[in-house]
């Protein structure tokens, strides 16, 4: 484990991978050396983190939270001509332009964190959100979610439900543990591939490593072929440790990319249990998207309610009642009060599990029907909070 210890100027190349962050708040990303010294100016007041990464670079874990953005401060231009010299006026910085206040829809100069290594579908997922992105492998999401908070990295993408397998469960509970905001979210056709090393067919294989979801997913064909299952933190490095090994008899599910990147053999396609196959990734960022009206958008949002008959029939008519389409719903457990009593009479006392409800909608928090239906809700729910407001994927 090799620790790295990050402070804006004295790391030159986190330091400029920090002037992206400031591009999708309207700072530009030129670069150059005026939007690195403006990025030192809003990060002024941040306390030296230290960011502990593993010999093949993953962010293994973040420490020190203590920092603090301070904008308000004006640039400490240090450019003035010297008296009596005279100055080379062309390696001044170029100043902005309207054109610069843009970050490019492509993604480039975008970092965006996951949990996995190269070649996982969450780095899949990131890339087609932001084509030409850098993408930051994490040992686990809560290090993917610091990333973003410590301005390490802009975004982070962690899968949030799939179409055959459910939700991820644990993945809803970080969204209320950090307050990211959600930007968009990626749907993504997940093909899984059999891997194994070159030359070795898929008869001889007698185990095989995958992300549990991965497995969920191909239960079907996996119980056809007999194999023993081995869990992995995530397919892509399900892939690495099965080429590492050397192993024969020991193969991997996992994407085409993966096959590429670690030089394995692509032993059967496709081999997912229904062929409509698809993850829903969710990108975070620290801070929300203004949502428009111009193309279809989705709002996410998390409340509890007051116990009593009706109280999730009246939540769910606050939507119904303005056409709004329901697109997912979930509960989780309120892990601060998992627990309410309802009835502390002599025969002991009624104890009820208390539950978060996740909702996402079809609506933009921009349309007037989105407002009255959070204006409505907030009359009888006893927490709510906007998780975000972003524009709806396609597969
Ligand atoms: O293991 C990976 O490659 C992941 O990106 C994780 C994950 C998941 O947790 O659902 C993502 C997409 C697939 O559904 C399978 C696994």
């Amino acid at each position: 484990m090799a620790t790295l210890k990050l402070h804006p100027f004295q790391d030159s190349a986190r330091a400029s991978s920090l002037s992206v962050a400031t591009s999708d708040y309207g700072f530009g990303s030129t670069g150059n050396f005026l939007s690195l010294r403006h990025d030192y100016t809003r990060l002024r007041k941040w306390e030296s983190c230290r960011v502990v990464v593993s010999a093949q670079g993953p962010i293994t874990s973040v420490e020190n939270e203590k920092h603090a953005v301070d904008s308000s401060k004006t640039i400490n231009r240090t450019l003035e001509e010297p008296k009596g010299s005279r100055k080379d006026l062309s390696i001044l910085p170029k100043p902005l332009s309207a054109t610069d206040l843009h970050s490019p829809n492509d993604g480039s100069k975008v970092r965006v964190a996951y949990q996995g290594s190269p070649g996982s579908y969450c780095e899949i997922a990131a890339m087609k959100a932001y084509p030409k992105c850098e993408t930051v492998p994490c040992d686990d999401f809560e290090a993917a979610f610091k990333a973003v908070e410590l301005w390490l990295v802009e975004k982070a993408v962690l899968p949030i439900e799939n179409s055959v397998g459910g939700s991820n469960h644990r993945n809803y509970d970080l969204l209320l543990r950090h307050r990211l905001h959600i930007a968009g979210e990626v749907q993504l056709q997940v093909n899984h591939c059999l891997l194994g090393l070159q030359g070795v067919r898929k008869e001889e294989l007698k185990n095989v490593l995958s992300h549990p979801h991965a497995f969920d997913q191909c239960e079907m064909t996996l119980s056809a072929f007999g194999v023993m299952r081995i869990n992995s933190e995530d397919t892509a490095t399900a892939a690495q440790i099965v080429a590492s090994s050397g192993k024969r008899d020991t193969g991997a599910i996992a994407s085409a990319r993966a096959a590429e990147i670690y030089g394995l053999n692509i032993l059967a396609e496709n081999v997912q249990d229904n062929d409509n196959n698809i993850t829903r990734f969710l990108i975070l960022a620290r801070e929300p998207v203004i949502p428009g009206t111009d193309k279809l958008y989705k709002t996410s949002i998390v409340f509890t309610l007051e116990e009593g008959p009706g109280v999730l029939f009246k939540a769910l008519a606050v939507f119904a009642l303005r056409e709004i389409n329901l697109t997912k719903i979930e509960s989780r457990p309120q892990k601060q009060r998992p627990l309410r009593v309802v009835d502390d009479s002599n025969e002991g006392r009624a104890k009820y599990f208390d539950y978060l409800f996740y909702i996402d909608f079809e609506a933009s928090m921009m349309e007037p029907r989105a407002q009255s239906a959070m204006a409505h809700l907030q009359e009888f729910a006893r927490f709510l909070r906007v998780l975000g407001c972003y524009p709806v994927d396609k597969v």
